[in-house]
C-alpha cells in the first residue's frame, strides 16, 4: 500500500491552484477589474481604453526583455523535460506579433506611441520585471511571475468574450488577442511548467515564487487602475 500523502504533498501537486485558492480575493481583483468589467458590459470610456493601449505598448517592450531573460534561465537551469524552451520561444514569437498589433491598433485609435510617457504604475511594474531579470533570481521564481502575468490577461479578456456580454465590436479583436483558446492553451502549458518546477523546489524557492505571484497581481491591479485615472 502507498503511504498516505501529507497535506503539504497534496498541495504541492498543483501549487498554483493551491495559491489561487489561498489568494482568491486578490486574484479576482486582478482578473475582474472594473476596467475589464466596463469593456465586458460595453460602458468602457474610450479615453480609458486609449490610455491602457499606450501604456501597455511600453510595458510589452519591457516584457519582451523579461521573457528573453526567462529563456536564458530555462536554458541554464531547466532539465527541460517539458519542452520549456519551445513554449517560451512560442511566447516570444507571439510578442513579436503583439508589438506590431499595438502599432496598428494605436494608429487606428489615433494614439501617438512616440508621445506616450510611462505612468508611475507602469514604471513600477517595469522596474519589477527588471529585478526579476537578475541572475540572482532563479528560473522557478521567474517563470512563476511570467505565468501569472500572462494568465491575468488571458482570464481578464476571456471574460469579455463570454456569451451574453456587451463587449463593443471594435474592442472584440483586443479581447480575442488574449482571450482566444490558443492563448489559453499557452497559459496552461506555462502553468504546467510552473507546477512541475514547484514540485521539486526548495521551501525557500517556493516562498519566493509565491511572493512573486502576489507582486504580479498587485502590479496588474495598479496597471488597470491607470486607465481609470484617465476617464
Ligand atoms: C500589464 C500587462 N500584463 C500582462 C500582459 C500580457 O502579455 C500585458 N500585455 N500587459
Amino acid at each position: 500500500m502507498q503511504p498516505q500523502k501529507t497535506r503539504e504533498e497534496v498541495e504541492k501537486i498543483n501549487m498554483i491552484d493551491t495559491w489561487l485558492k489561498k489568494h482568491r480575493l486578490i486574484y479576482v481583483g486582478a482578473t475582474r477589474h472594473p476596467f475589464i468589467l466596463s469593456i465586458r458590459d460595453g460602458t468602457v470610456n474610450l479615453s480609458s481604453f486609449k490610455t491602457w493601449l499606450g501604456q501597455d505598448y511600453i510595458f510589452v517592450r519591457a516584457f519582451v526583455s523579461f521573457v528573453a531573460s526567462v529563456l536564458i534561465k530555462a536554458w541554464k537551469e531547466s532539465d527541460d523535460s517539458g519542452g520549456d524552451m519551445e513554449v517560451l520561444l512560442g511566447g516570444m514569437a507571439a510578442l513579436n506579433d503583439e508589438i506590431q498589433w499595438f502599432k496598428n491598433e494605436a494608429s487606428k485609435w489615433g494614439v501617438q506611441l512616440s508621445d506616450i510617457v510611462p505612468q508611475k504604475a507602469n514604471k513600477d511594474y517595469c522596474r519589477f520585471l527588471e529585478s526579476l531579470m537578475s541572475s540572482e533570481v532563479n528560473y522557478t521564481v521567474a517563470i512563476t511571475a511570467f505565468w501569472a502575468i500572462e494568465a491575468v490577461y488571458q482570464q481578464s479578456f476571456a471574460l469579455c468574450l463570454e456569451d451574453g456580454t456587451n463587449t463593443p465590436s471594435d474592442l472584440q479583436a483586443t479581447c480575442q488577442r488574449w482571450g482566444n483558446d490558443g492563448f489559453g492553451k499557452y497559459c496552461h502549458s506555462l502553468k504546467q511548467i510552473v507546477n512541475r518546477r514547484l514540485k521539486k523546489a526548495s521551501d525557500d524557492e517556493i516562498k519566493k515564487a509565491e511572493v512573486a505571484l502576489l507582486d504580479v497581481l498587485e502590479h496588474e491591479v495598479n496597471f488597470w487602475n491607470m486607465s481609470r485615472g484617465a476617464a
